[in-house]
This record gives C-alpha cells, structure tokens and sequence, in this order.
C-alpha cells in the first residue's frame, strides 16, 4: 500500500470506513482494491472487538464477585431494604441451622470449604492470606466428623501450606488438581490419594503464560500476577483505578496468543485458565464419586464459598437438588446459593456448630 492509502487505512480505523469514504467513491478501486478494503474492514472489526471486550472487563473489574444486586439504579432503594429482600431468599445459615442439619438425617454430610475470602480473611497481599489458629481448629475438628475438602483458585500447594491439615481432601486451580487426604478415612476406603489434574497439558503453556504476563504488567504499580499452576491470577486490588483499562488492556493483548485459555474474574482479579469443561462445580462431583457418592441420596454435600468461581458449584447442587451451597457476603449477590453467611468468622461459628450437633447426636446415638 502506498503511504497515502496507509493514511486512509489509519483514518478508517479510527473513525470507521463509512465517514471516510462515501458508497460513491468505493468502487476507486485503481489505488484501492477489495482485498484492502477486507484488510480494513477486518483490521477495523478486531480493533472494536478488542474495545468492547476491554470494556466489558472494565465494568467486571468494578463489580464485585459475585454480580452485587444494585438498587434498581435510584437512591430511592436503601441499601438495607435491599439486604432485607435479599436475605428472605438467602437466609442466613446459622438462623437455619436445625433446619439444615435436619436435612442431613440419614445422610453423610460432604464439606466444601473454598478458601480465600471464605476461612480466611481477603487481605491486600495474597502471599498473607493466612488462616487464623481457631480457624484451623475448627477445619480440623470438621475434618475428623466429616469428609471435607478445600476448593480453591489457588495452587494446592499453596493453599496446603495455609491451612496446614493433611485430613483433608484439596482441589487446587479451580478444581483442576485434586489430592486426596494423606491419612485414610475410616468411612470408605481405598481412595486415599486421589489424585486428578483436568489440565495437565496446559502447564507449559501456563507457565509461558505466567511470564509474558509479569513482563507486560511490570511498569504498572500494584499489580501482582499470581503463577497459580494450572491457571494464572492478575491482581489489580492495589493498582490505582486509572490503571485498570491499560492492566486489562496488556492482559488482552497476551491473551490474543494463546486461544486455548480464557479470562474469568473473581474478587479485584483477573484469572487466566485453560478453556476446558473443568471448574468447581465438577471438581464437587469427582469428589463426591471419589467418596462413593456418584448417584447416592445418602449425601448431603455442603459448599461455602464468596467468590464468583464457587457459583459453578452452587449450580452444580441446585442441580443435583442435593445439599446446599452457602454464599459467604455482606451484601445482597446474585447467586445459585441456599443460604448465607456474612463472614469468615460466621462461616467459622457455623462449622463449630456443626461439630457440636455432630459430637452430641453422635454420643446420643451411643446411649440410646
Ligand atoms: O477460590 P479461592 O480460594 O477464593 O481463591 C480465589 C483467589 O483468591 C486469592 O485472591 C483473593 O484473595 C487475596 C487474599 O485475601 C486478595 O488479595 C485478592 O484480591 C482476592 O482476589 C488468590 O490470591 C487468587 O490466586 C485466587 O484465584
């Protein structure tokens, strides 16, 4: 192309091709031919498509997770009325604790406990996102009456070296890599160990990933990219807001190598995974066959979670119409949840509870 027709190109990208050339003047085809045009037209398309998809982050990055429920747009709607509608339909569930433990007559229970934001407190520096003592304690004492398992974007490494209890069962990467306890559980045996990686071919790719991700967000403050084995976190909690559109911006142009992985997002993060039929909510039902829970009435599975990605399971129970899933957040949500607990020091009185209500029926049933 020559350097004029290089103008009309730049032109046409940024004002589009209708204002820069007339229908009359299109069939000029001597300087400008209908392959160029496809050229432009296509160049144009992308352009708008890496737009839209940049704003459509940008409106998800301001949102919590999961989707807050907004005050129908007017002030006229105070933020408690809409909490008080909201609970009728999400109530709490230390209020609905018999109900829900009534619910479990006859059956095993099966915890789900995601971590961040969940047993642990969402902190400025996820490398200290750390697990309280007590917390830790309660876990270990839900752990000796029930299977539990720890559901997590995190890499299950890390998230190990949190919560510190070899009893337990640990899906790391959204589910993308579970192990099962290092001790036996006394109720069904020979599945000690499990182990599943739904991805494993895409840690190279993972890897790579990682690192032109950490290249390109270098010179923008407060960001931190988090190598979370099977899949990748971009955190923007500390970078200034008139930094996100270039952070999303960079993120985008990484991920327009790599067509195999797509973006999902969670509390002030952006996260990179595989585009495979892989998230919580199957990571819940490998866990409950693995238990010998496939097509069982006999289980009661119970998932808490306060991010986005733990939807995937609450769907997953709505599904099944089994058990319940219990959204952990002080504001009203959109969410696939039963119930509702507002943190993690609830989530923590509830679990207490239900050891207690387990030890007591349990040393009823011996006497009886
Ligand atoms: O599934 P989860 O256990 O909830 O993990 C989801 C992400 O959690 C972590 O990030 C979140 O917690 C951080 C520490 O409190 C906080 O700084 C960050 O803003 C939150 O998004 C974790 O670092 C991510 O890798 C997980 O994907």
């Amino acid at each position: 192309m020559t350097n004029q027709q290089n103008v009309v190109v730049l032109d046409v990208l940024s004002r589009g091709v209708r204002n820069v050339l007339p229908p009359s003047s299109l069939p000029v085809a001597k300087s400008f031919s209908p392959q160029d045009l496809k050229v432009v037209l296509m160049k144009k398309f992308e352009t708008e498509k890496g737009v839209a998809k940049i704003n459509a982050w940008l409106d998800s990055m301001r949102a919590s997770s999961p989707t807050r429920i907004r005050s129908t747009g007017t002030a006229s709607v105070p933020e408690t009325e809409n909490r008080s509608s909201w609970i009728v339909h999400h109530p709490s569930a230390l209020s609905m604790f018999e109900q829900i433990v009534a619910a479990s007559r006859g059956k095993q229970i099966v915890m789900f406990l995601d971590y961040d934001g969940t047993l642990s407190p969402i902190v400025e520096d996820p490398d200290r996102a750390f697990m309280p003592k007590e917390m830790r304690a309660t876990v270990r004492d839900v752990a000796r009456h029930f299977p539990t398992a720890i559901v997590t974007g995190r890499c299950r490494d890390k998230v190990y070296s949190f919560v510190k209890l070899a009893g337990l069962y640990y899906a790391g990467s959204h589910g993308m890599d579970i192990k099962g306890p290092s001790k036996s559980y006394k109720y069904k045996k020979g599945n000690q160990g499990v182990l599943f990686q739904a991805a494993s071919e895409f840690l190279p790719m993972i890897d790579e990933v990682y690192r032109a991700l950490v290249e390109k967000t270098k010179s923008i403050p407060g960001t931190k990219v988090e190598n979370n084995k099977f899949c990748v976190s971009v955190h923007f909690r500390c970078v200034d807001e008139k930094s996100w559109v270039v952070l999303a911006e960079q993120v985008r142009l990484v991920l327009n190598d790599y067509p195999k992985l797509k973006l999902t997002e969670g509390r002030k993060v952006l996260e990179i995974r595989p585009t495979i039929k892989w998230d919580k909510g199957r990571a819940l039902e490998f866990l409950l066959e693995a238990l010998g829970f496939a097509n069982s009435n006999d289980v009661l599975p119970v998932y808490i979670g306060d991010d986005r990605s733990d939807e995937d399971a609450f769907k997953i129970l709505r599904q099944r119409n089994q058990g319940f899933g219990i959204l952990v957040s002080k504001s009203p949500k959109e969410t696939n949840a039963s119930y509702s607990l507002q943190e993690p020091s609830e989530v923590k009185e509830f679990l207490r509870r239900l050891v207690d209500w387990k030890k007591l029926s349990h040393g009823v049933a011996k006497c009886a």
